[in-house]
């Protein structure tokens, strides 16, 4: 399958100390108030707003309205039991918006670059999307997205073509690449999905890292024989109360 093919990350299954995490509701400020920052760039028209209209509202607007600048919207969703949201950021392809846009590229967990797959000149300027996309992120903690829409429109001959150059950059770039048709809706859910997973996974996995030998959750105990706060700082000031 095309998607599997791509997949730099190519995980079926969570990994599995975020799903005892998740059993054992050790997930620290995830599911909380974790908010997972998701960009979403690519050229003028290559239908980055549908995408997230379709998925959002499960509507479709045949007729072309540019982004000025940029647009929001959260979705909620709720992975292995956890509450989880997605702050998804539409960014305008107009080049002269563009400077208002790559303003809010700043603390993005997933970056999305989109094109076209009937507009090979889409494809081509993926690259300069990214790099626009990563100056204003840590690269190594992005997880990153190729997505090629409007697939309704390619005879699969015309697909083929342009799905090798999509794969190939999708693996150069370490990205995982999607094919998608926001008119028809195919693997619109499907991806976003994922995205909502995979970034779920990375922010359960930080946590777990962030917390090391101690576990998430745990409360620490401070009782008459722990040698506490009060007693450490008296004993500093005088030897009277040992
Ligand atoms: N057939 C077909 N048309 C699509 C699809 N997605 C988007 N379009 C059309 O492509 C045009 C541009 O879509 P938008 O989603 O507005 O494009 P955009 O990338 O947000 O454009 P900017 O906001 O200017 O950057 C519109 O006329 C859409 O109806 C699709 O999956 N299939
Ligand atoms: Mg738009």
């Amino acid at each position: 399958m095309t998607v599997k093919k791509a997949a730099v990350h190519t995980k079926d299954e969570f990994n599995s100390k975020v799903k005892t995490a998740c059993q054992e509701q050790r997930t620290g400020t995830v599911g909380r108030f974790k908010i997972a920052k998701v960009i979403v760039v690519g050229d003028l028209a290559v239908g980055k707003t549908c995408l997230i209209n379709r998925f959002c509202k499960d509507a479709f607007d045949k007729n072309y309205k540019a982004t000025i600048g940029v647009d929001f919207e959260m979705e909620r969703f709720e992975v292995l039991g956890v509450p989880f949201s997605l702050q998804l950021w539409d960014t305008a392809g107009q080049e002269r918006f563009k400077c208002i846009a790559s303003t809010y590229y700043r603390g993005a967990q997933t970056i999305v670059i989109v094109f076209d797959v009937n507009d090979v000149a889409s494809l081509g300027h993926a690259r300069q999307w990214l790099e626009d996309a990563l100056k204003e992120n840590d690269p190594t903690n992005v997880q990153l997205f190729l997505v090629g829409t409007k697939k309704d429109l390619s005879s699969p001959a015309q697909y083929s073509q342009i799905e090798q150059d999509a794969i190939e950059l999708a693996e150069e770039i370490k990205a995982e690449y999607w094919a998608l048709s926001s008119l028809t809706g195919e693997n619109v859910r499907e991806f976003f999905f994922r995205i909502a997973s995979l970034a779920f996974e990375a922010n359960v996995l930080a946590e777990l890292e962030k917390s090391g030998s101690r576990h998430i959750g745990d409360v620490i105990k401070i009782n008459s024989n722990s040698n506490n706060v009060y007693a450490t700082s008296k004993k500093k000031q005088s030897n009277c109360c040992q």
